[in-house]
């Protein structure tokens, strides 16, 4: 349901189990949470260089929750990094709206973007790196290091500071350009496919990681990913995307509580919402 009480999506929960999501838990306290943007119909129209055009987007509404953990999944080619792309105003929109609770992000800086492949600068150190887009909105260096000093201990890195980027493994290459995003306080992480280049071990500890540093800062995430198991092992609520162009098909609000650990995995509504997930996609 949307705030007005229109029907938007199908919230369909897979047994009748009492555990509750975090959207119905919030609905029963008698509160609501809060929207820190709103996509409103937004569509994308793509034109191709001979002209034609590709219809990326189908009208596509959804509410994003302040401190959510929202994942989007999807065949490929259905919209997902372009609804990504257009959350961040990387992208024009075609049609529809964006109202964001607080006004639109005016700077680069409220919006954390990361990509599959961490984008680091190879001839700066992991620190100046991480520094980098406080130096571009002309933060004093000192307040920069630390802030960035922070980040890297959060992300556990502390002790590579110094290391060139080509002097880490992949996942710890992620974790710099995690850093990184998180370093200016936006107000939303974009992830798209964050993890999809990494081993399976390596994604699953990227996973725990990223839990931790979720439940450490607050974050409201949105990210993208082609793992249903990733999804509802990381997310509070998941939105299932349809083929090209792309509309949310199914919108749920996992009842997995919101510690997750390996643990999950052997849950039975974890197996539940796998299967429910796949048949959708499906
Ligand atoms: N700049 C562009 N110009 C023209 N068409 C584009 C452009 N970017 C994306 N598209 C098209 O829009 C559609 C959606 O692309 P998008 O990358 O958003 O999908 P996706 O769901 O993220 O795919 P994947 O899961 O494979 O990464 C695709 O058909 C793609 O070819």
């Amino acid at each position: 349901m949307s705030f007005d009480g229109k029907v938007l999506f199908c919230e369909h929960r897979p047994n009748n189990e009492t555990k509750l999501g975090k959207v119905e838990k919030l609905k029963q306290a008698g509160t609501h949470p809060q929207v820190l943007v709103r996509a409103d119909a937004v569509t994308k129209i793509y034109r191709s260089r001979m002209g034609e055009s590709v219809e990326a987007l189908a009208p596509t509404t959804l509410d994003i929750h302040e401190g959510e953990f929202l994942s989007l999944i999807g065949p490929s080619g259905c919209g997902k990094s372009t609804f990504l792309r257009i959350l961040a105003g990387l992208e024009t929109l075609s049609g529809g709206k964006l109202e964001w609770r607080d006004g639109a992000p005016t700077k680069g800086s409220d919006v954390g973007f990361v990509f599959q492949e961490p984008v680091l600068l190879p001839w700066l150190s992991i620190l100046d790196n991480v520094r980098f887009p406080l130096d571009v909105f002309r933060t004093p260096k000192n307040e920069g290091n630390e802030r960035a000093r922070a980040m890297l201990a959060l992300v556990g890195l502390g002790a590579f500071e110094k290391a060139l980027p080509k002097e880490l493994s992949g996942g710890m290459r992620q974790r710099a350009a995690i850093a990184r995003a998180l370093v200016y306080r936006p107000r939303i992480v974009l992830m798209d496919e964050p993890f999809g280049a990494l081993d399976l071990l390596t994604r699953d500890r990227m996973n725990d990681e990223l839990l931790r540093i979720k439940n450490e800062t607050g974050s409201t995430i949105v990210f993208v990913t082609h793992s249903i198991e990733e999804a509802a092992y990381l997310s509070d609520r998941v939105a299932v995307m349809s083929a090209r162009p792309g509309r949310i098909s199914a919108l749920h609000d996992l009842d997995l509580g919101p510690e997750r650990s390996e643990a999950i995995k052997d849950d039975p509504r974890f197996y539940q919402w796998l299967s429910t997930l796949r048949k959708e996609l499906r």
